[in-house]
């Protein structure tokens, strides 16, 4: 059995207007974040986002879940990204280039200079990042990713740009892990390829191409997202495409045609 979990689309100053057909038509409006909103809502542990970049998003932080819990929130935000297109200059940045002590970091963000303490690094199509909370980065423009996080709304922007939102300054600088993180977990994915991405400590993450290997995936937990990357995965006789993401009780009605591939995640 399967559940579609339904989209909820989220405009965006960064946003754009060429979002594939798969996910809908949504006219001239800036759609920068589709989500793939779970029955459990809040409760749920994990969120998978699409998003659409024409420009850089805010330099930012997230809670762990320690410091996230102490503000009320229901969990911390560690975060992940596959690439999925890519401008030729595109960028995104992840921790910094070099220690900061936290004055400095606020001084440069009151003033700026902080766009050029990111380590910002080329991305590209099938590349794998993983965002650890605490880590000061920006998703940079001119790119489209698939996300998978902890579920929790919690964004500390600590530099916008100038644009007319909101900044958590004082708040972000309270949760930032000013060192920079080279060790990131980071690598590039081949389309054709089964790959384990995240193994803990808050959930898991494969990367499945055709044709299904169900000794590949191993023991799993009881709720599975499947998020496909390409048309070709079925569940049964309904087939799930590219544009569209589904619970899945477990894996034996999994069926995945030459072609396809597709994210599988669950909690830790
Ligand atoms: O604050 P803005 O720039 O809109 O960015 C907010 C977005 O940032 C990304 O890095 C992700 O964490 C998204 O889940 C989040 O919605």
């Amino acid at each position: 059995m399967l559940t579609r979990l339904p989209l909820h689309i989220v405009e965006k100053p960064w946003g754009r207007t060429d979002i594939p057909a798969a996910f809908g038509d949504f006219g001239e409006r800036r759609i920068g974040e589709i989500w793939f909103a779970h029955p459990d809502g809040d409760a749920a542990p994990l969120m998978i986002k699409f998003l659409f970049t024409s420009e850089r998003l805010s330099i930012q932080v997230h809670p762990d879940d320690v410091r996230a819990r102490a503000a009320g929130h229901a969990r911390g935000k560690d975060e992940c990204w596959l690439i999925l297109g890519a401008e030729p200059d595109a960028e995104l940045g992840l921790g910094l280039k070099a220690p900061a002590d936290v004055a400095a970091l606020r001084a440069a963000a009151q003033d700026g200079s902080i766009v050029d303490m990111v380590d910002w690094r080329p991305a590209q199509a099938g590349e794998f990042f993983y965002n650890a909370a605490g880590t000061i980065h920006a998703i940079g423009g001119g790119l489209t990713l698939v996300e998978v996080q902890q579920n929790a709304d919690c964004t500390y922007r600590l530099f916008d740009y100038g644009r007319p939102r909101d900044l958590h300054l004082d708040d972000g600088l309270a949760v930032v892990d000013a060192a920079p993180s080279h060790g990131a977990p980071h690598c590039a994915i081949d389309p054709a390829a089964n790959k384990r991405l995240v193994d803990g400590p808050h959930f898991h993450l494969l990367h499945l191409a055709a044709p299904f290997d169900r000794d590949f995936v191993g023991p799993t937990g009881q709720s599975l997202t499947l998020v496909p990357l390409a048309d070709g995965c079925r569940i049964g006789d309904e087939p799930l495409p590219f544009g569209e993401v589904a619970l899945l009780e477990d894996l034996s009605s999994l069926e995945m045609a030459p072609g396809a591939r597709a994210l599988l995640c669950w909690a830790a």
